[in-house]
């Protein structure tokens, strides 16, 4: 299929999915019968205070923790179905970018060998070409190649980040999850992270998600917007749509917690 007919193809859908977490404090339904597509080339934004379910479906899409109930397809194929080997072919085409960029990255690397290993993990190339294109994608994200042989603590929180989502690129993923990855960052700083990864996405064609609790940042850059409350989405719309007209109770109030910031 050309690239063109597989844009605006479903390439990640979950289907009435249910995580429920049980410990001596008690159940929790951290994620209730949601349903939820991603389109090819599309960024869905899921938005929620904090506990809302929002990084357990992300885990869930993932294939991180396994569902308690429902279905996630990845271009039709059930995650939960498949064999070890497939799953870990799959893994590969999907990536998380995650809030704290240094815990996320193996501190006794490089730079450049934090962004080879997805790489060598799944035997691709050789290890010199593993570093060269890891350094190419440092250069793509804007971490200088020059400071490659640093580790990970030698860089501020901004390039730290740089440096996963460079990772996350490396097997040249369909989707990217991002769990918030601006949160942990300065103010100015995010708003470099979150062009960098408008650009990329636009440049490489990128399926993403993008977690947040703010809103600002969701309507910037989501074509189509999820809301959870509780575990369960009270609603979904396409961005342009929910900000203008939003319909749910619980959605109006996070926008107008959010529109003294906007105007
Ligand atoms: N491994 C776990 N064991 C038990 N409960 C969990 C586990 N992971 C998450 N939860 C609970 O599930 C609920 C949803 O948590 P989750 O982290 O998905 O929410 P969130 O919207 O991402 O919140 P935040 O924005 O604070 O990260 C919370 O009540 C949380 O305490």
């Amino acid at each position: 299929m050309s690239e063109s007919a597989k844009q605006g193809e479903v390439l990640v859908r979950a289907e009435s999915v249910s995580k429920l977490f049980s410990s001596r404090a008690g159940e929790t339904l951290a994620v209730d019968d949601v349903s939820l597509d991603v389109r090819r080339g599309e960024t869905v934004g899921i938005v929620g205070e904090s506990g809302s379910g929002k990084s357990t479906l992300a885990r869930l899409i993932m294939g991180l923790q396994p569902v308690t109930s429902g279905r996630i397809l990845f271009e039709g194929q059930e995650l939960s179905a498949m064999t070890g080997k497939a799953q870990h072919a799959l893994r590969g085409k999907m990536q998380m970018v995650f809030q704290n960029p240094y815990g996320s990255l193996l501190p006794h690397y490089t730079a450049v060998g934090n962004v080879a290993e997805p790489l060598r993990l799944h035997n691709r190339g050789t290890r010199e070409s593993r570093r060269a294109k890891a350094l190419e994608l440092l250069e793509l994200v804007g971490v200088n190649p020059r400071f490659a042989d640093l580790s990970p603590r030698q860089f501020s929180g901004g390039q730290q980040q740089r440096i996963a989502i460079a990772r996350a690129l490396a097997l040249e993923p369909d989707l990217l999850v991002c769990d918030e990855p601006t949160s942990s960052l300065d103010v100015s700083i995010q708003a470099q992270i979150l062009a960098l990864l408008e650009e990329l996405r636009g440049s490489l064609g990128l399926s993403c998600v993008f977690i947040s609790h703010n809103l600002a940042v969701v309507e910037r850059l989501a074509d189509r917007v999820a809301v959870m409350r509780t575990g369960k989405i009270v609603e979904a719309a396409p961005t342009e749509q929910l900000f203008a007209d939003p319909q749910d109770e619980y959605t109006k109030t996070l926008l107008a917690a959010v529109l003294p910031v906007r105007a």
